[in-house]
């Protein structure tokens, strides 16, 4: 790689001296007023977890600590890195000395997430986002370091620790390290494999004591504590934040462009957005909105002095309600004496606040320039990358979205932003054997060939509607990446998808087209991609796409408006319409 990379990050030691010279006096003030503890109490608060915090304590006695945060410049930021932006200001204001690191790198060791040739792009816009959102909560960004990944990760000496690293880590460490940050696909690429090899040096080489990162990089974390120290380097600690879950709570659906906020999202749709968010009434265990006070709007306001939180409300229903300290809320809200429909409208407020001056920078032409050749509209992205794998960025939880900035034409899909249908693995299958389940007299246990060496045990609720005569031999739609689970013990591999009336009383199987096989495989046109090669069950992915699946009038099979095909053709339900699948 050439050194185009590097160049515009403008980082030189000189700079880096000067910013150290303004951090020190403008911050001393405040820093000299706080105690080691107090330090480490801000350091930590509102984390889901930290690991190496007395030596963290130890060397607050001493002076303050080094901490980074890297993040691999994949698809868009969206609302979600609020929460580590957040812990960047507590950093600061405890007087760390905070590295932002763009892992460009590893946004492209990650299944070329960023396909090598946009790698420059999508990083000069991670810095423009970053930077914004930054600003936007009064961070000033000249006391942070910015540093870009390949900077440094190709120079003599970090390369043999890559290869020394290489050669003392097991395939099956490296795999178990990434398993919850790489893409896991069903053909893994030795790429995955030395993404965390790498995050893992980068304590060593950005001279921190500290990592920063979400709590779905912990196995990294506990992967690089392990290693470190073997290369003789120093075991780091690690402070993990909370994720954000989407803005539909559990009920999380990314099919629905609803549930996601993007950085450039207008007002309008962010209080349309949030007016549709899931909060429940007096459920404060389930609720997105709740923990994006807890964990971004309360601390900023702290870090301000402020806690007073007003949430305003015409005179005719009780006029402005003022809370101190989020606990306050907290409690109004799980007694229902806050209604839902005020704190959508408080955290609206608090979030347009957030919002406006991020818009407001990417109104530069340059930016919006700068925006559409980072994340080109699909057709061109494919001129500008022949095959780089697809998968949505999976930072602070809920998913990127990508609005069109302004007088621009709204990009397609994009690459980093993988239609979630095509996760799912739906195939066909011919039911070979079928009998009784031994211990649940409302399900079968199945053996069903779907081209694959052996045919997988599949357990169902079918009883009550068919006979084993109408299933022996039947060719079946199955979905084969749902994690495994026992059904009254008997380990069901996969499922069987049928079409069922809003009462229940009526199941039957959807119906592959004329000469399929076993193996066929279903597909959704426009959102073709690789399927996951297992999804993973918190990301809720089948119970977010389900409720969109539909038999049409003509008993086709559709998610949404797009139909279930396979090469030969399209998928119907027997007799069903407007029938619920699963
Ligand atoms: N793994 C981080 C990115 C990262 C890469 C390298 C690092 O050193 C640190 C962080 C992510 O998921 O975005």
């Amino acid at each position: 790689m050439s050194d185009y990379l590097w160049s515009g990050w403008g980082w030189t030691h000189a700079d880096r001296d000067k910013t150290t010279a303004q951090t020190t006096s403008q911050m001393a003030e405040t820093q000299n007023k706080m105690t080691p503890d107090e330090k480490f109490n801000l350091i930590t608060r509102n984390l889901q977890e930290y690991l190496g915090g007395d030596e963290m304590k130890k060397i607050l006695q001493e002076r303050d600590i080094k901490v980074y945060w890297g993040t691999a410049t994949t698809g868009k930021p969206h609302i979600g890195y609020f929460v580590p932006m957040t812990k960047l200001a507590d950093f600061l204001k405890a007087g760390c000395h905070v590295t932002v690191l763009f892992a460009d790198l590893h946004a492209f060791l990650d299944n070329m997430k960023a396909p090598w040739e946009l790698l420059r792009l999508r990083t000069k816009y991670y810095e423009a986002a970053i930077k914004a959102m930054l600003t936007s909560i009064g961070v000033p960004i000249d006391k942070l370091k910015f540093v870009v990944g390949s900077s440094y990760q190709l120079s003599e000496k970090y390369t043999l620790d890559v290869y020394k690293m290489l050669a003392m880590v097991t395939e099956h460490d490296a795999k178990k390290a990434g398993a919850e940050v790489v893409k896991q696909v069903e053909s893994p690429l030795m790429s995955g494999l030395v993404y965390p090899l790498l995050q893992a040096l980068d304590e060593e080489y950005l001279d921190v004591d500290v990592q920063f990162g979400g709590v779905d990089q912990r196995k990294i974390f506990t992967f690089a504590e392990k290693y470190m120290p073997h290369l003789g380097y120093k075991k780091r600690g690690h402070l993990m934040n909370v994720m954000l879950g989407g803005l539909s709570g559990s009920k999380m659906s990314s099919s629905e462009p609803d549930s996601k906020i993007d950085l450039l999202d207008d007002e309008k749709s962010i209080r349309k957005k949030l007016a549709k968010a899931f909060c429940e009434e007096g459920n404060v265990d389930d609720n997105p909105i709740l923990s994006f006070l807890k964990i971004v709007i309360f601390p900023l306001m702290s870090l301000k002095g402020e806690n007073t939180f007003v949430i305003k409300r015409a005179e005719k229903f009780g006029g402005d309600i003022q809370f101190v300290g989020f606990d306050a809320v907290f409690e109004a809200f799980k007694e229902k004496r806050l209604h839902p429909a005020d704190l959508k409208s408080g955290a609206s407020d608090a979030l347009c606040a957030l919002l406006a001056p991020i818009r407001k920078i990417f109104e530069d032409p340059a930016l919006i320039e700068l925006t559409n050749q980072a994340y080109p509209p699909a057709d061109k992205k494919a001129a500008a990358s022949a095959g780089g794998a697809k998968k949505e960025k999976k930072a602070a939880g809920s998913e990127p979205s990508s609005p069109a900035p302004k007088k621009q034409p709204a990009p397609a899909a994009e690459d980093d932003n993988a239609s979630i249908i095509s996760k799912l693995d739906i195939v066909v299958g011919k039911i070979v054997e079928v009998g009784p389940h031994p211990d649940a007299d409302s399900l079968y246990v199945e053996k069903i060939e779907c081209g694959e060496a052996q045919p997988r045990t599949v357990v169902s609720g079918l009883r009550k509607y068919m006979t084993v005569e109408q299933m022996q031999n039947r060719h079946v739609l199955i979905l084969k990446n749902l994690k495994p689970a026992k059904m009254r013990g008997v380990e069901s591999q996969a499922m069987v998808l049928c079409a069922s009336n809003a009462e229940g009383t009526v199941v039957e199987f959807l119906e592959p087209p004329a000469g399929s096989v076993a193996g066929d495989r279903v597909f959704f046109e426009g959102h073709e991609g690789t399927p996951e090669a297992q999804l993973n069950p918190k990301k809720k992915v089948w119970e977010t796409v389900q409720p969109d699946f539909k038999t049409r009038e003509d008993r086709v099979a559709v998610w949404g408006s797009v139909e279930f095909r396979t090469s030969k053709g399209l998928i119907k339900a027997t007799s069903l319409v407007g029938a619920n699948i699963k």
